[in-house]
């Protein structure tokens, strides 16, 4: 993809259920080879945001592009072909813990690509697993593996079908502050070496410092400011500064 190509594009998105009105009037771009943090508190809406960008919730209002596709207007085949250039990182992890780190990262390739043969398969593994440093973990089990572990095989698999975009949820929420900033520093990494897009879901300001093109700070539905982390960090307005104390 072109390095400016805007790639998601969210426009006076409206989403809320019932009377909880949950984004108002939120606007965003996301460029190519860009990593953009969406900075806000717990229950900002942030899961929601998410959700309409994949098509998993309809907004009410506003227009949401990506690959310059109107996602609310998709089918769901349509909508399949959109997410597979989508990889998501859950909080969680969502690794199955009764599978071994090869199977977990098979399980996206034999969903989507059927025709590959075992070969295939086992070298898109081992360079999956190369890119977060752990080819030695092929065969051992989620529970052999330490939290900061998990975290990178979880990337391992979300990178594997070579994603276009990442959408990270808070990905280093409950890691110790050292495995937090080696996950920081492996998110550049990978988007250095295959250019892709993110959106960073966040509050931890240390992975903003450290991972952020671009920070939207998400406050009452909407962009309250967006900018880089020194922009955010320089601000004397005591909404954007209750975020660094
Ligand atoms: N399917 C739904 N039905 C009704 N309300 C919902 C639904 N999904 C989210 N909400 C509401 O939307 C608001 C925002 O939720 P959301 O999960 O997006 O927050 P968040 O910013 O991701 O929070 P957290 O950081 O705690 O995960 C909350 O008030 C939540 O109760």
């Amino acid at each position: 993809m072109e390095a400016r190509e805007p790639v998601i594009i969210v426009e006076h998105l409206y989403k809320g259920f019932g009377k909880n009105k949950v984004l108002k009037d939120f606007s965003l771009t996301v460029h190519a080879n860009e990593n953009v943090v969406v900075l806000g508190k717990s229950g900002s809406g942030k899961s929601v945001l998410i959700k309409c960008i994949i098509g998993l919730l309809k907004p009410d209002r506003g227009r949401i592009k990506v690959f310059g596709k109107d996602i609310p207007d998709l089918s769901e085949e349509e909508l399949d072909e959109v997410r597979v250039r989508i990889g998501f990182l859950f909080q969680g992890n969502a690794l199955y813990d009764s599978m071994t780190v090869r199977e977990n990262l098979e399980f996206p390739l034999r969903r989507h690509r059927l025709n590959q043969t075992q070969a295939e398969v086992d070298r898109l593994v081992m360079d999956a697993l190369e890119n977060v440093g752990l080819p030695h973990t092929v065969d051992m089990m989620p529970s052999e593996l330490s939290g900061g572990m998990l975290k990178r095989v979880a990337l391992a698999r979300t990178m594997i079908l070579q994603p276009d975009i990442i959408l990270y949820d808070e990905p280093t929420t409950g890691l110790d502050p050292v495995t937090a900033r080696e996950i920081d520093h492996l998110i550049v990494q990978l988007q250095k070496k295959f250019h892709t897009a993110s959106i960073i879901i966040t509050h931890d300001m240390h992975c903003v410092k450290n991972t952020a093109d671009h920070v939207a700070l998400l406050l009452d539905g909407r962009v309250y400011t967006e900018g880089s982390y020194s922009d955010l960090k320089n601000a004397d307005d005591p909404q954007v500064r209750q975020f660094f104390e």
